[in-house]
């Protein structure tokens, strides 16, 4: 399928931002009490690019991202060794800023999550939390963020209806605005598209498209189609005895057409489920 961009409004990267918004993953592993979930990956994801990771249930995809935003300390027995750097922060530090880490990290899950108050409440929790206290600086960036997400013209004059009031879709991209209003490098996103129909589909995907010029969008999906439209690069992790690792990884072009194992030639042709 062709997808077209939406040509919603895009972010120019300011010049000389190099290396921002890669992520660098060395020798990380995740265990929830006794359970390895995760084996010594190292990864280095590319800024401004769409990396997709694939891989079958349980294999520690979404262990891995919420590494890169520490939610993974949120919960009950977990823990993750390793180093994650973006630029010189290793996040997995003990003493990493979990404020500063989380503006600069923003994450949107397999279901949509708008808070139960209205669409301007969901923005301003958000940007209040992140210290942008002038209500005339709020509304800039919440007009800033529906644009991005092409969301301005069909909710912009409608900012005090519940959030809840939306549709799937816009539930969404509601919450990719706001994971955007902190002005992320990254954004990290857990099966966004699982739980919508395939027009809303597709709308995100361009919007996804949209979107990497100016952010580093990681995306775990479990539809090889999406990932072969929207991705630049891919990491197929596997499981051995219950123990996710990171099986191979590179362009989409390299993985579907030069894979270097035969499981994942035949993992992105559908010969294993
Ligand atoms: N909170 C938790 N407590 C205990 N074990 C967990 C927890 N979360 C995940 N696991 C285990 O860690 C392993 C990896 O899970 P994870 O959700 O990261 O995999 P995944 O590849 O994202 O799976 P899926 O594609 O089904 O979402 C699985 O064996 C899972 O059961």
């Amino acid at each position: 399928m062709n997808i077209q961009t939406t040509g919603a409004a895009k972010a120019v990267p300011p010049p000389g931002r190099g290396e921002e918004g890669r992520i660098r993953v060395e020798n990380v592993n995740v265990a929830y009490g006794a359970i390895k979930a995760l084996s010594d990956v190292t990864l280095s994801i590319p800024p401004r690019r769409i990396t997709a990771l694939i891989g079958p249930s349980g294999c520690g995809k979404t262990s891995l991202l919420t590494c890169v935003n520490r939610l993974i300390d949120l919960i009950p027995g977990a823990n993750a060794t390793g180093r994650i750097f973006l630029r010189k922060t290793d996040v997995l530090a003990r003493d990493a800023d979990l404020l500063r880490l989380r503006k600069r990290v923003g994450m949107v899950f397999q279901k949509p999550n708008p808070f139960p108050f209205s669409i301007r409440r969901n923005f301003d929790i958000v940007l209040t939390e992140f210290g942008v206290r002038r209500r005339d600086d709020r509304e800039k960036r919440i007009d800033e963020c529906l644009r991005a997400v092409g969301l301005h013209t069909e909710i912009g004059h409608r900012l005090d209806m519940s959030a809840c009031a939306l549709s799937g879709g816009q539930q969404q991209r509601l919450c990719i605005a706001r994971a955007l209003a902190t002005r992320p490098e990254i954004l990290l996103l857990d099966e966004p598209c699982s739980a919508l129909d395939p027009m809303s589909t597709m709308t995100i995907e361009r919007l996804l498209l949209d979107l990497k010029d100016s952010v580093t969008l990681v995306i775990v999906t479990h539809n090889l189609s999406q990932a072969r439209r929207i991705a630049d690069e891919c990491a197929l992790f596997w499981t051995e005895c219950g123990t996710g690792y990171l099986l191979e990884h590179g362009t989409m072009a390299d993985l579907t057409d030069r894979p270097k194992n035969q499981v994942t030639a035949d993992y992105l042709h559908g010969r294993v489920a």
